[in-house]
């Protein structure tokens, strides 16, 4: 899909959404009863349950102090894969994103309630090893953070933290995670210089690569493109198609376009709560609430 479209068809609140909405919901609409916090339900297109999962989500909550940020968000993940979280600033995509691999446990006033799984592994729970996860979970930031040494040592981060010596693998492995990143015929005559001479794009695929050598399960975009021009932006968008079917990808996003070029299924919120999720198509083009063509049409946000 090239461009979002204006001209949709919503069925709001009669294909799917009347089964499940309180008949006060179906009334006033769905941001209205979000504010009073009445009891409301995802509207999850049901071709959502025909994917094979990587990654299950199951009424999973958050608080920063008193201040719940997350409701009983559900959802599941499909593997191999582009997701998109969208919706108005504030809320709770970063959240979300960084609960999937535990970043949040850094911050002191942050208490969870729910389950999530990875590959059937509860991710939450006493028994988990939080380095380990952080393995199956690559993650990319806003802001490109290559460490302050040489694209060699950048890339093979994660091996030789795992103690990997050898000298043939390293290079494999280097190589591969370049290529899969689209970085390899641009780096592969300065592997040694430092990473921080390359330019904004350049590093941010370097990050790329440094969280596929580790071959995550699941890799994390968090608004990968934001500190990027358009033509660094269009080099990673490519990027995330071409990783697609090898990599399940969850990727935060604010720009629309963004979300409907590069998206296999959108997950749309709102305050803190998973409004609707579903195919890209359908969520742009045939949103079943009012709410989320508004949202994907730029009427509010
Ligand atoms: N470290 C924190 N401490 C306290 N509150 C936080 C913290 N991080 C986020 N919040 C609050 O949690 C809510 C969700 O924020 P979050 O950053 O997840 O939203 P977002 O949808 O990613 O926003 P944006 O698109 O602006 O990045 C907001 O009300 C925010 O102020």
């Amino acid at each position: 899909m090239s461009q979002i479209r204006t001209d949709v068809k919503h069925s709001a609140y009669t294909a799917g959404g009347a089964g499940v909405m309180s008949s006060r919901v179906q009334r006033e609409g769905v941001f209205e009863a979000i504010k009073r916090g009445d009891a409301f339900a995802t509207e999850t297109h049901p071709a959502i349950q025909r994917e094979e999962i990587v990654l299950g989500i199951d009424k999973f909550k958050l608080w920063y102090g008193t201040a719940q940020a997350l409701w009983d968000v559900s959802m599941k993940i499909p593997r191999g894969k582009v997701t998109s979280l969208i919706g108005p600033s504030g809320c709770g995509k970063s959240t979300l994103l960084r609960c999937v691999n535990r970043m949040n446990d850094l911050i002191d006033s942050v208490r969870v309630d729910g389950e999530m799984t990875l590959n059937g592994d509860p991710i939450y729970g006493a028994e988990v090893d939080v380095i380990e996860l952080r393995k199956r979970i690559g993650m990319v930031f806003q802001k490109p953070n290559p460490f302050p040494m040489s694209i060699f040592e950048n890339v093979v981060y994660p091996l030789r933290i795992d103690g990997e010596r050898n000298r043939g693998v390293l290079e494999e492995v280097c190589e591969r995670s370049l290529r899969g990143a689209g970085l390899w015929e641009e780096a592969k005559d300065r592997l040694d210089q430092s990473a921080l001479a390359m330019s904004g794009g350049q590093q941010q695929r370097l990050c790329i690569a440094r969280a596929i050598a580790a071959e995550p399960e699941v890799l994390l975009l968090d608004e990968p493109c934001s500190a990027l021009d358009p033509i660094a932006t269009g080099r990673i968008e490519e990027l995330i198609d071409e990783l697609k079917g090898s990599y399940s990808i969850l990727i935060v996003t604010h720009n629309m376009q963004q979300a409907s070029r590069t998206s296999d299924f959108t997950a749309f919120m709102y305050l803190g709560r998973l409004v609707e999720y579903g195919p890209t198509e359908q969520i742009f083009l045939q949103p079943r609430l009012k709410e989320t063509e508004d949202y994907v049409t730029g009427r509010f946000g």
